[in-house]
């Protein structure tokens, strides 16, 4: 009977499952060793000469970054995969309807024909029109968004009915046009007919284009008010096919979906809360246009690749094993400007390719900012669902709108999570999840949303400090997962949800007690690894090799390289001592009330050099001096301690000695070698993306006064 087929299964690929959880048993064993080691120096007597305080430094690093991986092994439990059929859902009419919410900020930094092309793609989703309602909520307020909108749907008109026509996959025109994949048009590619066509629509993308393009031209002269309303301005809602009801279109045969501008109302005196405001708001105003039972979420640089991601979002939604308690799908953010040597890890692949599929493991993945096709009713308030309505505790909520309430009334009170902005689709998860709803995590071979990723170092560190400081803000919280979580869902899950919050301030904290710890005591002859001879050293030796390996055969396993791996194990080297720490840092000033929530848009508009650069993968260190100063003294330090280290070794006098100090010098060797492209870039290159000297002088100045004042404190 065809009803009786699962429309998605789900696979636990039970040979990746005994490999993780081998190496998890194997290397904590390891990890007990170490620490039995580190401990047993407080009680023998032999140890003396050397001092406490480095000691317990290292020590500390050590702990924390056991503690990352520790926590990072609950993705590695039971990663599972997921296929799903939607040939066999039921038929058109019973499909339930879909709110799509794109959310745009700044014109300037994200270029309307872009959003636009988001907006066209969402359009073109295989999925009955008049079931498909697009939203885009504009933050900036202004006009050229909304002249852009009222010109996509012109085009729409036209587009819309040729990827119908002609079984277009890639409905994002612009990627369509620029040739990015070799298309498959079945029978059409050779007709004359499917030819002229093409043509046609050409030359209508291009006019569109150029439209908008002249538009924000003539704009830019007189708007500088652009800025001065993005956070000032009352609120602007338009159904944008109502402008040509008066018209005479040429074929009004064409079933179009809803299309609706948001621009919110915004005011200095009153928090907007980012993104997650404007999700809010986008809540609001499609309950009382569309009020779809289902909501796909997209950044405005997120357009879709792939029509069908709706049926396949579906086909977990309606799949009676799994719908109930099914709050979310998520599909994973995959960028279309990634180089082939991502020297910046653009792609952050562990999280997409790796964690999340263990998530998905333990209940579900985390909502991941954009990508996920969210059911409104998970976003109900309890007080609701109890069905016991305090009408004036609603007008509080809500404002005092009746038609508003009416819809509450329905059943309704959707919202994310706004906190403030930075972690809001943290905590709308991890709240999700708390109440007992599930999530799954779809990865079908096509990637069915291609975004902008950062591709220069510069903004990967502004962008990397930003989630740092959302992630660190929950680490200590009264949400902090790990005391949060474990009575709300499973243990595991808590601990995926403790690695998210908790990494950038473990590794920062790890990564520069390991660059400059062992380095110091180096220098002045102070051991703090085992001897080679003795068989401790082989626990270390081991618990480094075998973190590497494992980390190897996970990329490898997920189509990575050797370089990728390379790639990736120095931007989180690079990354950890300066975004993470600026962000943790970030978090803690405003927590002490120092500081405020701020949220920069990420620049979509690349410069030719620049993404030059990143495709021939040369580092680009055309970046804020805060940023690279940290860098730069860290590897000078290395320097400094790598060669004393090596005097040592060469001409120590008496014999033995030089053999304590083979892991410490080794750390250094292995730290300048991963970060050679920063050596480069200080002493040989001379580019303009260079480092700059002033940077060097600097931060030569400051490891001066590290070696000497940490040699006083440390000795
Ligand atoms: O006040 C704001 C700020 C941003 N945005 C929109 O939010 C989206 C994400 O902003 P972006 O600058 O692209 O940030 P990214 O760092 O690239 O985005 C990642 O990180 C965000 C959280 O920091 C998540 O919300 C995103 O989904 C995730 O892709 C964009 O569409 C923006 O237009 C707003 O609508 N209002
Ligand atoms: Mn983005």
């Amino acid at each position: 009977m065809e009803n009786s087929l699962p429309l998605h299964v789900c696979h636990v690929p039970k040979f990746s499952i005994i490999i993780n959880r081998s190496h998890t048993l194997v290397h904590s064993i390891a990890i007990a060793f170490l620490i039995y080691y580190r401990v047993s120096f407080f009680f023998q007597e032999n140890t003396k000469n050397i001092p406490t305080l480095p000691w317990l430094l290292v020590f500390a690093s050590e702990l924390l970054l056991s503690f990352a991986w520790l926590l990072g092994e609950a993705y590695r439990w039971r990663p599972v995969s997921r296929t799903v059929f939607p040939e066999r859902l039921s038929s058109d009419d019973k499909l339930p309807a879909i709110d799509v919410f794109i959310c745009t900020a700044d014109p300037d930094k994200e270029p309307t024909v872009g959003v636009m092309n988001t907006v066209i793609s969402a359009m073109a989703l295989d999925y009955p029109p008049e079931k498909l309602h697009v939203y885009l909520s504009d933050d900036g307020g202004s006009d050229i968004t909304l002249y852009g909108m009222k010109e996509a749907w012109k085009f729409a008109r036209a587009w819309l009915p040729f990827c119908r026509r002609f079984d277009i996959k890639a409905s994002c025109p612009e990627v369509y046009f620029s040739g990015y994949e070799d298309y498959d048009h079945g029978n059409f590619i050779n007709s004359s007919e499917f030819k002229a066509e093409r043509q046609k629509i050409e030359e209508k993308y291009e006019k569109f284009k150029e439209r908008v393009e002249e538009y924000y031209r003539k704009n830019q002269v007189e708007e500088v008010a652009a800025t001065k309303n993005s956070r000032d301005h009352p609120s602007n809602i338009q159904i944008i096919q109502e402008y040509y009801s008066n018209e005479k279109i040429e074929d009004d045969k064409v079933k179009m979906p809803l299309l609706v501008y948001v621009a919110r109302e915004k005011r200095p005196s009153h928090h907007h809360h980012f993104k997650a405001g404007a999700l809010n708001a986008l809540l609001r105003v499609s309950a009382l246009l569309s009020n779809s039972p289902y909501i796909l979420v997209l950044d405005c640089d997120m357009f879709c690749n792939d029509p069908t991601s709706a049926r396949q979002a579906m086909c977990c939604h309606l799949d009676p094993q799994i719908s109930p308690s099914l709050a979310f799908v998520q599909f994973p953010q995959t960028f279309r400007n990634i180089s082939k040597d991502d020297i910046y890890d653009s792609e952050i692949r562990a999280p997409f390719k790796i964690q999340w599929q263990g998530f998905d493991g333990l209940r579900g993945p985390v909502v991941s900012g954009t990508n996920f096709y969210m059911k409104r009713e998970a976003l109900l308030g309890n007080s609701i669902q109890d069905g016991n309505v305090d009408l004036m505790a609603l007008k509080k909520s809500f404002g005092p709108s009746n038609e508003f309430i009416k819809t509450l009334r329905r059943d309704f009170k959707p919202s994310f999570n706004i906190n403030d902005g930075k972690s809001s689709n943290y905590f709308t998860g991890l709240n999700l999840h708390c109440k007992g709803w599930k999530s799954v995590y779809l990865t079908p071979p096509r990637p069915q949303f291609l975004g902008t990723s950062t591709t220069n170092l510069s903004d990967l560190l502004i962008q990397g400090s930003r989630w740092t400081s959302g992630l660190t803000d929950v680490a200590i919280s009264k949400f902090c997962p790990l005391i949060y979580g474990p009575t709300k869902m499973s243990l595991l899950q808590s601990l995926c949800y403790a690695e998210l919050a908790f990494w950038p301030l473990l590794y920062s904290l790890s990564l520069w007690g390991f660059a400059l710890i062992p380095q110091l005591c180096l220098l002045n002859g102070i051991p703090l690894y085992p001897e080679v001879s003795d068989p401790y050293f082989n626990i270390f030796l081991f618990i480094f090799l075998s973190s590497l390996a494992k980390n190897l055969y996970e990329i490898l396993m997920t189509g990575g390289g050797i370089r990728t791996w390379k790639n990736e194990r120095r931007i989180w080297m690079i990354k950890s001592v300066t975004s993470f720490s600026y962000g943790f840092l970030d978090s803690i000033m405003n927590k002490l009330g120092l500081g405020e929530a701020s949220f920069l848009p990420t620049n979509k508009v690349a410069d030719d050099e620049v993404v030059k650069r990143y495709e021939m993968g040369i580092f680009d260190f055309q970046a804020p001096t805060m940023f690279l100063v940290p860098l730069v003294t860290i590897i000078l330090v290395n320097i400094a301690s790598f060669v004393g280290g090596l005097v040592r070794i060469m001409f120590m006098d008496s014999f033995g000695d030089w053999r304590k100090m083979v892991g410490q010098t080794s750390l250094s060797f292995y730290i300048l070698m991963v970060n050679y492209a920063v050596i480069e870039g200080m002493v040989i290159r001379k580019d303009k993306a260079s480092i700059p000297s002033s940077v060097t002088l600097l931060s030569a100045a400051i490891s001066v006064i590290i070696l000497s004042v940490g040699s006083f404190i440390m000795c």
